[in-house]
């Protein structure tokens, strides 16, 4: 008997989304599917909807005024725009770390418990393994576990990147959005953090925008070129890199606009 293809659920399903800030459009028809524990790399010149696509997954567009979405966005086969989503409960689910780095003004300890915390988390040990697990993934451990009291806006840049990295796993997200997360660090952060996406991939699904294409070709297995708000090229990393599809790709990989 034939062998049968394993087919599993994408952990992102996104479908014919456009998306309107007051009257204008800034995304046209995006429909992309991300599978599990894969890293995706959003690219496109600047202005072209990577963010604001990015700001769907986990409906940050909300806070805006006059956001207005049309289409489907499923999270697991769950559509997060139902009305009777708990959209508290989605954003633990889909963590975000933003491009500058931005700790809490409190200890290291406390930046890592907050979110554990408001999930009702009180015990101390407990959240002692949450704050040294999250640290450990994030790579940050070793350099913070003797001043985990001090504030941590004394971090360096890299650190409290990592650091907000580890405030993100820390309530155990299963997708993580990053926008352009080490587009304010310097080139040893930059690697480190690189690094670490690697290691999170086997255990979350990382979507990323980086204005960097070396990065999105290091680090990333699928990547997504955006132009205009619109989607115009959606492939593995190494095929979009090498062999585009799209002219319009074409000219903007080997740097003819953008
Ligand atoms: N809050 C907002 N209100 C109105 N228009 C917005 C808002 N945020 C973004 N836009 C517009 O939507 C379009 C897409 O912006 P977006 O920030 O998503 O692009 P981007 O590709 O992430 O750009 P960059 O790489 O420069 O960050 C742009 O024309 C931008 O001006």
């Amino acid at each position: 008997m034939a062998e049968q293809a394993v087919l599993t659920q994408p952990a992102i399903q996104v479908e014919n989304l456009d998306l309107f800030y007051g009257e204008k459009q800034a995304l046209y028809g995006v429909s992309m599917d991300v599978q599990e524990n894969t890293v995706t790399a959003l690219i496109g010149p600047s202005g072209c909807g990577k963010s604001t696509y990015l700001r769907t997954l986990n409906r940050m567009n909300e806070l805006i005024p006059g956001v207005g979405i049309q289409g489907s966005i499923r999270l697991y086969g769950q559509d997060i725009y139902d009305k009777n989503i708990d959209v508290e409960m989605l954003r633990k689910q889909v963590g975000m770390v933003f491009q500058a780095p931005n700790p809490f003004p409190k200890s290291i300890y406390d930046n890592i418990a907050y979110g554990p915390r408001i999930h009702g988390i009180k015990n101390k040990k407990t959240l002692d393994e949450i704050v040294e697990k999250s640290l450990r993934q994030a790579a940050l451990w070793d350099e913070v576990k003797d001043r985990l009291k001090d504030r941590a806006t004394g971090l360096s840049g890299g650190q409290q990147q990592r650091l907000c990295i580890a405030r993100a796993l820390a309530v155990e997200p299963e997708i993580v959005l990053m926008d352009e997360p080490t587009s304010a660090l310097d080139p040893i952060s930059t690697a480190k953090i690189e690094e670490l996406l690697q290691e999170l991939k086997g255990r979350y699904t990382i979507v990323i925008v980086t204005h960097n294409m070396q990065q999105a070709a290091r680090v990333s297995d699928k990547t997504a070129f955006f132009l205009n708000g619109e989607l115009i090229e959606y492939d593995d990393t190494e095929s979009l890199f090498s062999n585009p599809g799209n002219k319009k790709t074409e000219d903007y990989i080997t740097g003819r606009f953008g």
